[in-house]
């Protein structure tokens, strides 16, 4: 399978390097300190479970594109989508695929309008993964699964091809029927572990360990749900344990990507995710005031970060 990787970030680093792995014929779409960076130290990437590997790997910028992939793995920032769109556009054919792993579900609106409903895959990953100063892929956990399925429920070869390919390489890949109730289950879970680990600046353990942590994930947690059932996708009573499973464990050190974003000054995808779930609390009558606050913490943040950068 002829596989282009937009993005050689966490995301994009981390499966690629797995996917070749498993013996595609993968090259990454990069930015020029991207492609200098790689070609000069190739592709390094920790993980617990599979160690360090560093590979050499074919990383191409944008007009060195021709058409020809069975596959376009999307794994850019929500911010940085519609560059990403215009990168890719040279590499999309009439069969070629286009799977987007972002976080939020706006993406997939928008890479329908530029692309036709028939190009696009929905994708879910859950991973904790970061892509250090220097250059390199860290997995901080265990995790690296990936969720893939067609918007229209069916199961298709092009998926299935995939999930396989990505499984010999080691990803916990599944073809899921219903990919949009996927997205929100995400969406539900990540605006919760986002906005309260960005607001309180600490891990999911350290806030439940603080008196009145536990009642403010819980609230959070339970409206970030009714906003996904409000539009039209309710979790699974076993899909919203495991959520609040995650959300109950005092010991638990897991932030958020944004969490890690922010602290190292870096952009935020504010809009995508606190902003789709504070739209969502409006649009869907229940009481925003906790989005609100999460989201005017996250501008305050880009209005800090936006004066210091200067005119
Ligand atoms: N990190 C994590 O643990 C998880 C992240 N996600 C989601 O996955 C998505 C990707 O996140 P992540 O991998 O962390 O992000 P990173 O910032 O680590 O990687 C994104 C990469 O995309 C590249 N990129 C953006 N636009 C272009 C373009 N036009 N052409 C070429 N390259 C481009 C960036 O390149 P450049 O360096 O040039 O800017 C960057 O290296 C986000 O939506 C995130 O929320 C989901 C699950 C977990
Ligand atoms: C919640 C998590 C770690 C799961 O993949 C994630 O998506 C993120 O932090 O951005």
């Amino acid at each position: 399978m002829r596989i282009l990787v937009l993005g050689a970030g966490a995301l994009g680093g981390y499966y690629g390097s797995r996917l070749l792995e498993a013996g595609a014929d993968l090259a990454f779409l990069v930015r020029a300190r991207r492609q200098e960076q790689l070609r000069r130290n190739g592709l390094v990437v920790h993980c617990p479970v599979f160690g360090t590997t560093q590979r050499a790997v074919t990383a191409l910028q944008a007009q060195e594109v021709q058409p020809g992939w069975d596959l376009v793995l999307l794994t850019c920032k929500a911010y940085d989508l519609q560059d990403a769109i215009a990168a890719i556009r040279p590499a999309i054919g009439p069969e070629t695929a286009i799977l987007p792993v972002l976080n939020g579900i706006a993406h997939v609106a928008r890479l329908r309008e530029a692309f036709g409903e028939a190009a696009v895959l929905g994708g879910v990953a859950r991973i904790a993964a970061t892509l250090t100063p220097e250059g390199e892929v860290r997995n901080l956990g265990q995790w690296r699964t990936l969720t893939v399925g067609e918007l229209n429920g069916r199961i298709t070869p092009r998926v299935t091809d995939f999930v396989a390919l990505a499984a010999k390489g080691g990803i916990q890949a599944e073809a899921a029927p219903d990919i949009r109730g996927a997205l929100w289950a995400k969406l539900v879970m990540l605006g919760t572990l986002a906005g309260a680990t960005v607001l309180m600046r600490g891990t999911v353990g350290q806030i439940l360990r603080a008196p009145g942590g536990p009642g403010f994930l819980r609230s959070l947690l339970e409206r970030n749900a009714a906003i996904a059932a409000h539009h039209g996708a309710p979790l699974a009573p076993k899909v919203l344990e495991t959520i609040q499973d995650i959300f109950a464990d005092p010991a638990s050190k897991l932030t958020a990507s944004m969490l890690r974003d922010l602290e190292g000054g870096g952009r935020i995808e504010s809009d995508a995710i606190l902003g789709e779930l504070l739209e969502g609390a409006r649009r869907a009558g229940i009481d925003p005031a906790l989005h609100e606050l999460i989201m005017l913490h996250a501008r305050t943040y880009e209005q800090r970060r936006a004066e210091e950068a200067g005119p």
